[in-house]
């Protein structure tokens, strides 16, 4: 199961305090944002810090509304959080009293699956993680690679239509997240799901992406939508150094070395504000 999401007008605003007053103003963090992700695409999210990446990330996941705008799920507004979207963020969010089974168990209680159904999809989607042999380990008995591994399982167990990935592999060494990216796709290409993936890295963003939207610095706005032509990247050893990878990376790195100076300036201008 997956489905199409259609991002139609999209603006944030938020209220801000005026520093040193009562008054609030407001505060434009992304602006009209038009975006379309096919079924089953996966599509990566680039941009400088403070562009608006996990505000959108919120909003595809009901967390909070558009100011202006619409965001659809196969054509209908998203009001709310719903089992529909699966989130991986950064940080493991997993359950520290909880074995890795537990922790995928979790994710299915919400869903009425029943308890014995529940503990063999968990063994299932552990096993499509490569942690069989894992499951009674505790968080803190796992490695980084390995809790993130089991916070995939858990997304996916409940069978979600979209994938959101804010920066999950960002608080791992360089080899597991390589090694995490390549599971990735695997899982992605036999899941069949729609992925929005956030990343600050150029490189992951060409390795995992059909599509890589870059944004602008504040407010976000979509500068351009960078199609990736890679062929099967899991049938292929050493994509990363091949000269199309370079050209991408290249590409991707010129649409973003702009906006991250202008990031900057802006942050230069708060501070001396
Ligand atoms: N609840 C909020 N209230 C006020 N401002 C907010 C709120 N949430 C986010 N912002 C502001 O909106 C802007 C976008 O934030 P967001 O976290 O979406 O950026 P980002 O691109 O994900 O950043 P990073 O790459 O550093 O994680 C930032 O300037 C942030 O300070």
């Amino acid at each position: 199961m997956s489905a199409h999401i259609a991002f139609r007008g999209v603006s944030k605003r938020f209220e801000v305090k005026v520093r040193g007053s009562r008054q609030h103003t407001e505060f434009t963090a992304v602006d009209g944002i038009d975006l379309d992700v096919g079924r089953g695409e996966f599509v990566v999210l680039v941009g400088p810090s403070g562009c608006g990446k996990s505000t959108l990330l919120d909003l595809l996941g009901g967390l909070t509304a558009p100011s202006e705008g619409e965001i659809l799920l196969d054509g209908r507004p998203i009001t709310g959080p719903g089992l529909d979207r699966g989130t991986v963020f950064q940080q493991y969010a997993l359950l520290p009293w909880r074995t890795a089974q537990g922790n995928v168990e979790f994710g299915l209680e919400a869903t009425g699956v029943p308890r014995r159904r529940r503990a063999e999809r968990a063994r299932e989607f552990l096993d499509l993680v490569g942690l069989t042999g894992f499951e009674d380990r505790h968080p803190h008995q796992l490695s980084g690679g390995m809790r993130q591994r089991v916070a995939i399982a858990r997304s996916l167990a409940y069978d979600p239509q979209v994938l959101l990935m804010d920066e999950p592999f960002a608080a791992l060494d360089a080899q597991t997240r390589e090694s995490l990216q390549d599971e990735l796709l695997r899982i992605w290409q036999r899941t069949g799901k729609t992925v929005v993936f956030i990343t600050h890295s150029i490189d992951e963003a060409v390795h995992l992406g059909q599509r890589v939207v870059v944004l602008t610095s504040r407010p976000g706005r979509v500068k351009e939508v960078v199609p990736i032509d890679l062929g099967d990247r899991t049938r292929q050893d050493d994509l990363r150094s091949s000269t199309e990878f370079a050209r991408y990376r290249h590409r991707i790195w010129d649409l973003l070395h702009d906006e991250v100076s202008r990031a900057q300036l802006q942050e230069k201008e708060v501070v001396g504000a």
